[in-house]
């Protein structure tokens, strides 16, 4: 791993204030931080049911996840979003993964990823909110996953969620030119990389802009033209930097891939296309675990399946998993928290955050 991959310590991010929009100066760039939200704000984005709701009208994830090689983080995420409330959970995994992803919770649709297919969903209508994770449990070595990506960060509408595995798959010209094009085609996409991911999305962004220019300085015409001249000054700047900080690495990854960004660490930060960022910094160290992100990505889409738009479903998720991780560390120890224990704590965080 390069240097580049230790990319989510704080250093130069100053302290927030528990007040929005703090402005502070990070590596030389101007940089604007609205501090976290607070909970009554988180409160009022809680998707409770409707008296005459149903399974459909709830949301619907599908989450294409789970290779032979991780079937668990299929089952964490799958489990964390029913829990965060998508009324449909239908899990697309690797066929040897199947047995594993039912046993562990019957309540879960489980088909074999084959069997996905993203051009042919049906189209997001009103009252029938739904979204897609992809990628908790992809083995990136498995360079077969790819197609599967592509095709759904290329068909599929309603908003999406790209984790794990699925990062280091779109982080290339190929996997920056598509997201660019979903966000054009005003396609909702968030990422959740953590910082050796964030990393790797860079060097994306990077090998781009070189394809970008290449094919400028032959005159070709190409997919990536004027990639370069969209991009400000200071996200190029961040995007070259061996080890930048991670709020401006977060901000100028969500101007390139036109997508929200969380740069999850000790704190997150959540960074949307238009230059705007907000800090999370409610986490515990008890969540330093396997299988942790995987939990906040199944909470994040199942908001995203309700109708969350990406910033406030990514805020809340984010959030909430924090708020997870505190009572499951003052129950159980920050020792001995796993990342089952936020999909049982998730109920407490809900309340915490009512209250
Ligand atoms: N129970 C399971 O099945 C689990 C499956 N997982 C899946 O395993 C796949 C590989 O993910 P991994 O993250 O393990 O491996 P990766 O190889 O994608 O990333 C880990 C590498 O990134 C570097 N890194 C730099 N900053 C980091 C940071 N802030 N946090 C974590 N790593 C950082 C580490 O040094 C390490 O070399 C993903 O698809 C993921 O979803 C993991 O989530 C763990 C649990
Ligand atoms: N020291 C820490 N303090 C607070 N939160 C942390 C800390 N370490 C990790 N986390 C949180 O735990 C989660 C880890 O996610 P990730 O690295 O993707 O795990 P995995 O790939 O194993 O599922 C993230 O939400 C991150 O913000």
């Amino acid at each position: 791993m390069s240097g580049g991959e230790s990319a989510n310590d704080t250093g130069g991010v100053k302290e927030m204030e528990a007040t929005h929009d703090t402005r502070t100066t990070e590596k030389g760039h101007d940089l604007d931080v609205a501090a976290g939200r607070g909970n009554a704000e988180l409160a009022r984005l809680l998707p409770h049911p409707a008296a005459d709701a149903n399974k459909y009208t709830r949301g619907h994830l599908s989450l294409v996840a789970g290779s032979a090689a991780y079937p668990g983080a299929a089952c964490l995420a799958a489990a964390a979003g029913e829990r965060a409330g998508a009324g449909y959970t239908e899990v697309f995994c690797a066929g040897k993964s199947m047995i594993t992803v039912r046993g562990w919770r019957p309540s879960l649709v489980v088909r074999d990823w084959r069997a996905w297919k993203p051009a042919k969903a049906p189209a997001p209508r009103p009252g029938h909110p739904t979204a897609c994770v992809i990628g908790c449990g992809f083995d990136a070595a498995e360079t077969s996953l790819t197609s599967l990506l592509m095709e759904t960060v290329r068909g599929w509408e309603a908003p999406l969620l790209i984790d794990g595995g699925a990062l280091a798959l779109l982080a290339n010209a190929t996997g920056l030119r598509l997201a660019r094009e979903r966000a054009a085609a005003g396609r909702a996409t968030l990422l959740t990389p953590h910082g050796g991911e964030a990393a790797r999305l860079a060097r994306g962004a990077r090998e781009a802009l070189e394809e970008a220019k290449a094919a400028a300085a032959r005159g070709t015409r190409g997919p990536l033209e004027g990639l370069a001249d969209t991009l400000s000054a200071a996200g190029r700047a961040t995007l070259a930097e061996a080890s930048p900080a991670p709020a401006t690495l977060a901000r100028a990854l969500a101007e390139a891939y036109g997508a929200v960004v969380a740069l999850k660490g000790p704190v997150t930060f959540i960074a949307s296309p238009d230059g705007t960022a907000e800090i999370m910094n409610r986490g515990t160290s008890a969540l330093a675990k396997a299988g942790t992100g995987d939990v906040l990505a199944g909470m994040i889409g199942a908001l995203l399946a309700q109708g969350l738009d990406p910033r406030d479903a990514a805020a809340l998720g984010c959030a909430l998993h924090a708020e997870a991780g505190r009572t499951a560390a003052a129950a159980l120890t920050d020792i001995c928290v796993a990342a089952e224990d936020l999909i049982t704590y998730l109920p407490d965080a809900i309340r915490a955050i009512e209250s």
